[in-house]
């Protein structure tokens, strides 16, 4: 793609993705990374020095499947993500938290959101990268590292589903109070990407709004090699 990715990402329909967080509490975006970024990234995987941590799902039950945290300072995509997903996102989770009654609390950049996350201790980078063979799945889960939480996380794909993978949707569940769990079913081109709640989100009912929580994760790899890319928004202590 020959526009900057800060770029790309300005270029985004952010009024059609506010309306989807409001409405659904989710919002897909179409490929923003192109074959040879997403082959580059997933190729990085291997490059031990650009990451601080190695986590074997399997070894704490969390599914099937490997994962890496960035070192800071991110490498650029990554980077360029966290920093130019930020201010949109920080816009919807005021809006979100006025919804609830709440003052905003988000500040317009992602500097100053980190700094707040480093004065409370979560100084290490949360930026990862994922990595799933066959018979691969990602338990549901909520990515929380600390006191101080950013309330939407987003993810993209590096793989093409149907060519490089069979299966490994994405899955949202959402839980409302006293009520059953919905779930949904999220099918990603390569490239392209999910805004996601971290942990909840507001929902309009017959007296204001009440909060339903949010898990994600990944539906079984049948076959094939499935790369994610998921930015995490404050850092973990
Ligand atoms: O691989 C995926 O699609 C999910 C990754 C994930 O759990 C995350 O980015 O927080
Ligand atoms: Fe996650």
């Amino acid at each position: 793609m020959d526009k900057r990715l800060s770029e790309r990402i300005a270029a985004l329909d952010w009024t059609s993705l506010h309306r989807s967080m409001d409405e659904q509490g989710f919002a897909l975006f179409p490929p923003i990374l192109d074959e040879l970024e997403c082959a580059q990234l997933a190729d990085s995987y291997e490059d031990e020095p650009l990451y601080r941590k190695t986590i074997d799902m399997k070894r704490y039950r969390f599914g099937a499947g490997e994962y890496k945290y960035y070192q800071a300072p991110l490498p650029d995509i990554p980077q360029q993500l966290r920093q130019g997903f930020y201010p949109e996102l920080a816009q919807a989770a005021n809006r979100w938290l006025n919804q609830l009654g709440k003052p905003p609390r988000y500040p317009d950049s992602l500097q100053n959101f980190l700094e707040e996350c480093h004065a409370a201790g979560q100084t290490r980078s949360t930026p990862l990268i994922l990595k799933y063979e066959a018979e691969g799945y990602n338990c549901l889960h909520q990515d929380l590292y600390g006191e101080i939480y950013f309330p939407f996380q987003v993810l993209l794909v590096l793989n093409q589903q149907g060519a490089d993978y069979e299966g490994g949707e994405f899955l949202l569940v959402e839980q409302r109070p006293r009520a059953q769990s919905r779930g949904h079913v999220i099918r990603l081109d390569r490239g392209a990407g999910v805004i996601f709640p971290t942990q909840m989100r507001p929902v309009q009912g017959t007296r204001g709004h009440y909060q339903a929580k949010l898990r994600h994760g990944v539906g079984t790899i049948t076959s094939g090699t499935r790369y994610s890319l998921g930015i995490i928004f404050h850092d973990a202590t």
